[in-house]
């Protein structure tokens, strides 16, 4: 029998066209994991059926001024295939997205045609919480029980300390500093920017907060530069989310009469509506507004050689250790 190796990996998936739009905002908001709707559970799929349909217009403007889809389905792609071609022995790569296409069922799929029998499933998040990791990771579980119970897999599914990441993060941030006029570059505010969760999965025990301030340290161990800050953006409805907010950080520095600030995104290793709309727009309008006039954001990790290597080192390191 043939033993071929697939590696996958997981992550939200985006609208790939405008028409994309509701349907896959109605996949998120139906998802328990990630957002627990009024009705405990009975009323999760109207609900989701409404927001989506109320949010679909707004969401479609933002998709429509970054080119009218997300590039992330595009990012992971390369980067599975980038680290694939980089691990040692024959191994095929495969995307899994929790929200769009392509869903798990339809990569088992195709697994399962390719003769695929052993596969290491890796969580593009890097920091773990219940509403991302654990979503996509419990989503591949129960497709793959249901339609490929021979596959025989393992996972990845928190690597918010491995030192090749944390190297090509500090890579990206010197990039990023190198922007700025020689001298202004010790005055640089270095603001990273999290996605911020509702504060009940950190009371609950998600080690999200934790991780998300270690890969930080661990980041500016290398960089050392003196100011730097960490918020939380993209808060979308109405509970207590984590603190600081990104807009009120921004705000505060303007205020205080910084006029040059490097945006680094951390719980994001690509580009998608967050970076290219949230941090490359929204905030820079705001940053220009509150007076700070040098506004800049690191490059995203995307299918940079430098990061697939490192990736490719935390599989390899996995393989060995089964
Ligand atoms: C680490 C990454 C992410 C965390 C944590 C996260 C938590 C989280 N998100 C929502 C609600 C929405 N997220 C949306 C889009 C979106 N979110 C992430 C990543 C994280 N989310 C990504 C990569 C994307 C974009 C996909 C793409 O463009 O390719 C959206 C839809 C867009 C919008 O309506 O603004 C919603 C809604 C919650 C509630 C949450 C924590 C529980
Ligand atoms: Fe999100
Ligand atoms: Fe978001």
């Amino acid at each position: 029998m043939s033993d071929k190796l697939g590696l996958v990996l997981l992550n939200m998936g985006g609208p790939d066209s405008p028409a994309a739009v509701e349907p896959f905002l109605y996949n998120l908001f139906s998802d328990r994991e990630l957002i627990r709707l009024p009705g405990g559970g009975l009323l999760q799929k109207p609900f989701a059926k409404l927001i989506s349909h109320f949010r679909s217009r707004h969401v479609r403007l933002n998709y429509q001024d970054i080119g009218g889809s997300s590039p992330l389905r595009d990012w992971t792609e390369k980067q599975a295939a980038g680290i694939a071609v980089r691990l040692s022995g024959e191994v095929i790569p495969y995307v899994a997205m929790r929200y769009w296409h392509p869903f798990a069922d339809e990569t088992l799929a195709r697994m399962k045609a390719d003769g695929v029998t052993r596969a290491v499933v890796l969580s593009m998040y890097p920091h773990y919480t219940g509403a991302t990791s654990g979503s996509s990771v419990n989503d591949f579980r129960r497709r793959a029980a249901q339609l490929y119970p021979e596959l025989t897999f393992s996972v990845i599914e928190q690597w918010y300390d491995w030192p090749g990441y944390l190297d090509a993060l500090a890579a990206r941030i010197r990039e990023g500093l190198a922007q700025f006029h020689e001298l202004l570059r010790d005055e640089v505010r270095i603001l990273f920017s999290a996605h911020a969760l509702p504060q009940k999965f950190i009371d609950r025990g998600d080690p999200y907060l934790r991780q998300v301030t270690a890969t930080v340290e661990g980041v500016m161990q290398r960089v050392a530069h003196p100011h730097w800050t960490i918020a939380f953006q993209s808060r979308s409805g109405p509970v207590r989310w984590m603190e600081p907010d990104t807009v009120d950080v921004i705000r505060k520095l303007g205020e205080e009469g910084h006029n040059a600030l490097l945006m680094v995104p951390i719980s994001f290793v690509s580009d998608h509506i967050e970076t290219l709309h949230e941090i490359d727009i929204q905030y820079r309008d705001l940053a220009f507004e509150v007076g700070i006039q040098n506004y800049r954001r690191a490059p995203s990790l995307n299918d940079g050689a430098d990061f697939l290597a490192a990736m490719a080192g935390l599989v390899n390191r996995h393989l060995e250790g089964l």
